[in-house]
């Protein structure tokens, strides 16, 4: 803390993209309907939180506490006036959500109060198949290109959403096709406000073709390009979104769920401005296929983001997402990557075998977040910070960004 003081912003507000949301008192209680965690929630109802307050994607609480299961939190929300009904974006009721998880008690509890699942009367399809004619793909319209196939704009039962087509190459291999579909059957079960949510998989279609949500400011390195370096407290909004998202697979109940290629293209923003991450458990296919003698090209955009031992092909955990992470952070402070020029290959190689890092000058990084970016890109995995470690360090940081004293010039010509 030497170099560096926190500018002045109001309380309880931070930037996200273009607009300043006051988001901490709903995001908390989100947070905290999802881990179960009934003393936070009582603290944020206490403080005068509406319990019906939802997201961006009108996911509540109680939807968040029925598919994660938490009972607890179920019937606090039900006593504190929770809609048992509140639907979602998607047509879904917490009903659907506690069916979908296989919460028989909290199904019966939100019966009892009155609850209905749409979706479950409606169809028997299993939730995550879509039928081909629901969506027309000749009025799709092409937005992106990665490694897997085409990403097209497309409108589904009235809204807009991201249609990824995978390559017939790539899908008429019964064994790769069956390994997307098992990680786009865990996918579908996903809830989180920073997850970018799966839709379904289109049944009927010769093609492999499932939809996401979609999100119309396109990816963190879209973003980058355009705006250049972002001022320290956008940075530090967009880096705790992305870690609540990762922290959130890191921390799925039955198995904890590894990125494995957490990179800015990876890393999608919505109209709200909020970061929600994409693709996850897809590049373990991609490795699959490398046994399989298809080289994925989107490989080696990823090397820059590459942890050591993985590219030393070691065995590995969690922890590589950090490392990952700790570099998407240093690239919204400066802007892109410090070595665009280097090749890939070569970048990924000096940090395995040199230890090089990229260059965290103090005119350009506050302290914390220096030691944080140090932390999380340490050589040996187990001296990595959880993301749930980061997304503490991160709320004080930015909370301190909330404090009146103003930030010395040298640091404010510096950084904003
Ligand atoms: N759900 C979405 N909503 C809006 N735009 C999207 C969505 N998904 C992808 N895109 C856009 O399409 C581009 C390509 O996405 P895709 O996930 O296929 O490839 P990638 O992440 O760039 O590379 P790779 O496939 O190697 O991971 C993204 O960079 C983004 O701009």
């Amino acid at each position: 803390m030497e170099n560096f003081k926190y500018p002045s912003s109001p309380p309880s507000k931070r930037m996200r993209g273009a607009e300043t949301i006051d988001s901490e008192g709903p995001y908390r209680l989100l947070y905290c309907s999802s881990k179960g965690d009934t003393d936070g929630v009582v603290q944020e109802l206490e403080k005068g939180v509406e319990p019906n307050l939802a997201d961006y994607d009108k996911r509540t609480a109680l939807h968040l506490a029925s598919c994660e299961g938490c009972t607890e939190v179920v019937v606090l929300l039900l006593e504190k006036g929770a809609d048992v009904n509140s639907i979602d974006r998607w047509g879904r009721t917490p009903l659907s959500d506690a069916r979908s998880f296989g919460h028989e008690s909290i199904c019966k509890i939100l019966e009892a109060n009155g609850g209905i699942d749409p979706v479950g009367l409606d169809s028997q399809i299993p939730c995550y198949t879509i039928d081909y004619s629901e969506v027309n793909m000749n009025d799709a319209i092409l937005i992106g290109e990665g490694s897997y196939g085409e990403i097209y704009l497309v409108k589904w039962r009235g809204t807009e959403v991201a249609a990824k087509t995978i390559r017939s190459s790539i899908a008429s291999n019964q064994r790769v096709k069956n390994s997307f579909m098992k990680e786009l059957a865990l996918w579908q079960k996903l809830r989180h406000p920073n997850i970018v949510q799966f839709l379904g998989v289109l049944n009927n279609c010769n093609r492999l073709i499932f939809l996401t949500e979609y999100l119309c400011n396109g990816s963190l390195h879209d973003i980058l390009r355009k705006k250049g370096r972002l001022d320290p407290q956008t940075a530090v909004a967009y880096a705790l979104d992305i870690a609540r998202g990762m922290n959130y697979l890191h921390q799925h109940k039955s198995h904890a769920i590894i990125h494995r290629d957490l990179t800015p293209r990876n890393v999608l923003q919505d109209a709200a401005g909020r970061l929600k991450v994409t693709d996850f458990g897809l590049s373990k296919i991609a490795q699959e296929k490398d046994v399989l003698g298809y080289k994925m090209t989107g490989t080696t955009g990823s090397f820059r983001y590459m942890a050591p031992e993985v590219y030393r092909r070691e065995s590995y955990g969690k922890s590589v997402d950090v490392f990952s992470f700790a570099l998407i952070v240093h690239e919204m402070f400066q802007g892109g990557p410090s070595n665009l020029a280097d090749d890939p290959e070569q970048v990924a190689d000096k940090r395995a075998y040199e230890d090089s890092r990229p260059p965290l000058s103090s005119y350009v990084y506050p302290e914390p977040i220096r030691i944080l970016l140090q932390k999380c890109w340490h050589k040996n995995p187990d001296f990595r910070p959880t993301f749930e470690d980061i997304i503490l360090e991160l709320e004080s940081i930015q909370d301190k960004f909330q404090t009146t004293e103003p930030m010395p010039s040298r640091c404010r010509c510096s950084i904003l």
